[in-house]
């Protein structure tokens, strides 16, 4: 029987000290946990860190994007020396996997990553990926690594997605952890402050957000503390950090890969009328289009936002924004089949 897939980030927050210097402790403590999982899992580790290890090698170090990019490229080799340390007296190798967005939005690339990792899980090699921060550039860069933890958990069907923090969990306004959200609405996401530690891209609303997606995808999501004893083995079993719970869904694994793993290019807003089709699984014609936000091209992915400038679907275009803005009579132009187009 194939093992479930369970995938578990790390933030540059939850790996690194108060000097922001690895954590050689906290990367110790996750050799032992991985350690006892792998046995029943196929494990991908997504860890930041990687600037964090390299950025004492720049003098002068201000933290600016090419900074970043070179203390990555510096960091990176450092901090996979650590995992292999920390991993190898339980006679467990890791690889390293540096995965830029355009890995996720091609379909077929996806499967070769999909591939290769599953050769490493045979050869009971743990995966560990990170953004190519060297050549990633701006406008196609995850957001942080907890979009790419993500990515792969949905792309990859997993059971569980675990998010290590540097706080014990999601915390209430009394600051008392919250052990559960049922649906991750925009109550729960106000939950999130827009504060974050000094060191992390995303902080709490990435990983709030991040969630509401794998949730909706039909993954539980854990949001644990890295500093918790045993956090991962009990995040896993549900009993520490904030649990988010799984929606019920049946989209298909190329829908959820459309619905996450997509570079999403353009954006419409639809009339009512049109969600309402949406919503009883009809194709989208161009007539329910009130506006179109941003342009893309046929074959591309587009988000369909309704009237309040809620996000309620995406889609695969059939035909460019541009040619469609020249049309006149829009009736009965179809935009995206109803097998293109998964609802959010
Ligand atoms: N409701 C909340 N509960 C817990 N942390 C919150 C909340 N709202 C904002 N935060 C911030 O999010 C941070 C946790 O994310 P962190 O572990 O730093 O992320 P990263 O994985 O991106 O490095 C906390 O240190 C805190 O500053
Ligand atoms: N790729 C970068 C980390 C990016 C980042 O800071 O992400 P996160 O800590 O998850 O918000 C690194 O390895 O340092």
């Amino acid at each position: 029987m194939k093992k479930p897939i369970i995938v578990i980030k790390f933030g540059s927050a939850s790996i690194t000290t108060a000097e922001g210097e690895l954590d050689e402790k906290v990367v110790k403590d996750i050799a032992k946990q991985v350690a006892v999982l792998h046995q029943k899992y196929n494990i991908v580790l997504v860890s930041s860190g990687a600037v964090a290890a390299g950025k004492k090698f720049i003098p002068k170090y201000a933290g600016t994007l090419i900074e970043r990019k070179a203390a990555a490229a510096i960091g990176n080799p450092l901090l996979l020396q650590t995992y292999s340390r920390y991993f190898e007296p339980y006679n467990l190798a890791i690889a390293q996997s540096l995965c830029e967005r355009h890995h996720f939005s091609n379909r077929s690339q996806f499967l070769q990553l999909k591939k290769t990792y599953e050769e490493l899980w045979k050869n009971n090699i743990i995966p560990v990926a990170n953004e190519n921060d060297v050549v990633s550039n701006m406008e196609l860069k995850f957001s942080d690594n907890d979009e790419l933890a993500t990515l792969i958990a949905v792309g990859f069907g997993a059971e569980q997605l675990l998010f290590s923090t540097s706080v014990p969990g999601v915390l209430d306004e009394k600051g008392k952890v919250v052990p559960e959200i049922r649906v991750i609405d925009k109550e729960a996401l106000s939950l999130a402050r827009t504060d974050k530690s000094s060191v992390g891209l995303g902080g709490m609303t990435s990983k709030l957000n991040f969630a509401r997606l794998a949730t909706q995808m039909g993954i539980k999501a854990v949001i644990f503390g890295i500093r918790t004893e045993d956090g991962i083995l009990k995040s896993l079993k549900g009993e520490t950090g904030t649990v988010c719970h799984p929606q019920p869904t049946k989209i298909s694994s190329r829908n959820k890969w459309l619905a996450s793993g997509s570079l999403i290019r353009g954006s419409v807003q639809v009339d009512e009328g049109a969600q309402k089709a949406l919503e009883k699984r009809r194709s989208l014609l161009a007539v329910g289009v009130k506006s179109f936000l941003s342009d893309f091209e046929s074959g591309e992915v587009f988000q369909i936002v309704n009237e309040k400038n809620i996000v309620i679907a995406v889609a695969k275009a059939k035909i460019d924004s541009k040619t469609l803005k020249t049309i006149e009579s829009r009736q009965n132009i179809e935009l995206a089949h109803a097998d293109d187009i998964v609802l959010l």
